[in-house]
């Protein structure tokens, strides 16, 4: 069953093309990379899928809401489909604990114990349960975003976007981060779509990989394959640039 449904999807800023004619579908549980030049669209994209940038062409269609439709509630979407940002967002003024709470409360309505006992455990599968009463800037970088990550979680999401997620991390930080993501990947149903320039991370947990450049799609593709050899030039010539 499709998720995510990109179909003719365009998205500009201004004048400007940032999204082409997109397509693209992505299956309840799957584990989707997107890779390519910076510029290429890969964050737009992804943030088109909670409405955090709208579209101008197409339909996208997300957990059988339709995106291009000004009658959708975007709340209805953000409750399902969560998102880790680059520089984790926490809210700076609440404990850890909090941060993890907030949502269920306000969205879900959890009751006080559950949402307690929930968070807790969260906290235990992200190997965080010391730092639960923490200010998260008592925190360092990567555990901040582990923390990022169990806030999502919180809110019993049926897809997660993460964006460049281990980008702003100190090198030491960034496997912890990794294996988190990928026991996320194995041990759900969880639907991901990450943005990473963490080939590894691809090669090892992705079942699909797509290749983007100037705003378009150039290859979605098994992601044994596209390691082995991609179909596209302009994704020969990344790979051979980049470490992996
Ligand atoms: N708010 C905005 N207003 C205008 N142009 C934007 C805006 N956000 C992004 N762009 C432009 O859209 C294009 C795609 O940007 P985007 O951030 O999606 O690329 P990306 O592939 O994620 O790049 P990177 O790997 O560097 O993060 C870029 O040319 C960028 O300058």
């Amino acid at each position: 069953m499709s998720m995510i449904e990109f179909n003719h999807v365009g998205k500009y800023y201004g004048d400007f093309h940032a999204l082409k004619d997109i397509n693209l579908e992505v299956d309840a549980g799957e584990t989707v990379v997107l890779i390519g030049p910076s510029g290429s669209g890969k964050s737009t994209l992804i943030r088109t899928i909670n409405g955090l940038e709208p579209i101008q062409e197409g339909h996208l269609i997300v957990n059988d809401y339709d995106l291009a439709d000004n009658k959708t509630d975007m709340n209805k979407i953000r409750k399902d489909v969560g998102m880790v940002f680059q520089h984790f967002n926490l809210y700076a003024n609440k404990t850890v604990l909090e941060n993890l709470m907030l949502a269920p409360r306000k969205v879900l309505k959890m009751d006080e114990a559950e949402n307690k006992e929930n968070a807790m455990k969260l906290l235990e599968k992200v190997g965080l349960v010391d730092k639960a009463e923490k200010m998260p800037s008592s925190l360092s970088g990567g555990q901040q975003q582990r923390i990022a990550i169990a806030r999502s979680l919180a809110m019993k999401p049926k897809a997660l976007l993460f964006d460049e997620p281990t980008s702003a991390l100190d090198p030491e930080m960034i496997n912890d981060v990794l294996n988190l993501m990928k026991s996320i990947a194995e041990d759900s149903d969880m639907t991901m779509l990450v943005v990473t320039h963490e080939m590894g991370f691809a090669k090892e947990v992705a079942d699909r990989v797509i290749f983007m450049a100037e705003g378009e799609i150039l290859e979605d593709t098994p992601t044994a394959q596209f390691f082995e050899k991609p179909k596209e030039k302009r994704a020969q010539q990344f790979l051979s640039q980049i470490k992996h």
